[in-house]
């Protein structure tokens, strides 16, 4: 099992790279010999950096030229944000493994206040994404939410040159690209819930590959594996993509998973929130009920109005 080459398909991005080559040690780690090799490539997502994401529009932006190289034999697998991953992958992919969980939390970054309660109320706010814009428009509905496209390094760059009172970002992404110094609040789920599957790294591969699976499998993490379930889950239901103000976030208490879910209306004015537990086994019903309840108080109708 030794002698294989594993090639890696990864974005070309800091963080991509980071978690491309932090599977690539851990499995050198478990099977000494083994051989890795990187293939860098470019998503339409890393293309498109002029329009919001909400705008651009499509699943899977950041993950289709990953899996056409899987498909047509250039890569073994590829290493995904699992906040980036469909719920649905082309006929002869899946998913293989979710590894642990990095910090899950939106992280607030600002050069001139310490906290989300210090920001005035009229606030100029850089994020891309609706789910963060609507939770921020709920509590500061006269804040000017600008657009921040764009890797980690570039995101900050903007923030110091002025162009933003403050920023949210994934606390994963700055963590583990070590800049984690800069975050100057970690957002609570109260507070800002965070996406489905962020701060947890997945590795996507041919389903009928037998020996990948193999090396895989050292990389399985089970908690994160019935945290993000249930989250993706609830983000099957409701069909949601990168694009919607969903937002999906489950926590394990002993033996008990809790889900907490929200959907809301970009400009803030209506949100949606549902929580339940379940045990850790029924971790699909449990991310599939919490939205059952979203969308029996209404949010199919935010949900479909954006998907006009
Ligand atoms: N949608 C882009 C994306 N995909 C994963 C991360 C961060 C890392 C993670 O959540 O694992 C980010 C950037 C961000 O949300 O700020």
């Amino acid at each position: 099992m030794a002698d294989r080459i594993i090639r890696i398909a990864t974005r070309q991005s800091p963080l991509a790279l980071w978690q491309a080559e932090h599977v690539a040690a851990r499995l050198q780690h478990a099977f000494p010999g083994l051989q890795t090799e990187l293939v860098k490539m470019v998503t339409r997502g890393d293309k498109i950096l002029d329009a919001p994401l909400a705008k651009v529009g499509g699943k899977g932006l950041f993950v289709k030229e990953l899996e056409q190289g899987m498909l047509e034999g250039t890569a073994d697998i590829a290493v995904h944000s699992m906040k980036d991953v469909p719920v649905e992958f082309p006929e002869g992919l899946h998913l293989a493994v979710i590894l642990d969980r990095e910090d899950p939390t939106d992280a607030f970054v600002s050069n001139k206040y310490r906290s989300l309660a210090e920001l005035p109320a009229d606030a100029r706010i850089g994020t891309s994404s609706l789910r963060r814009q609507c939770q921020i428009k709920e509590k500061f509905p006269n804040a000017e939410i600008l657009s921040l496209r764009g890797n980690v390094n570039t995101r900050l760059a903007k923030l110091d040159a002025g162009e933003y009172d403050a920023i949210i970002l994934a606390s994963a992404g700055l963590k583990r690209l070590g800049m984690g110094e800069r975050i100057t609040a970690q957002l609570q789920p109260t507070e800002s819930l965070p996406a489905m599957g962020q701060g947890a790294i997945g590795i996507e591969c041919r389903v009928d590959d037998a020996e990948i699976h193999e090396y895989l499998k050292v990389l399985h993490d089970e908690e994160t594996s019935i945290r993000v379930g249930a989250e993706r889950a609830m983000n099957a239901r409701l069909n949601g993509g990168c694009q919607v103000p969903i937002a999906g976030f489950a926590e394990i208490k002993g033996e008990r998973l809790f889900m907490r879910g929200l959907v809301g209306s970009p400009d803030g004015s209506l949100l949606y929130r549902a929580e339940a537990e379940s045990s850790l086994a029924d971790f699909e019903a449990l991310g599939k009920s919490v939205a059952e309840d979203l969308l029996a108080q209404g949010a199919d109708r935010i949900l479909r109005e954006l998907y006009q």
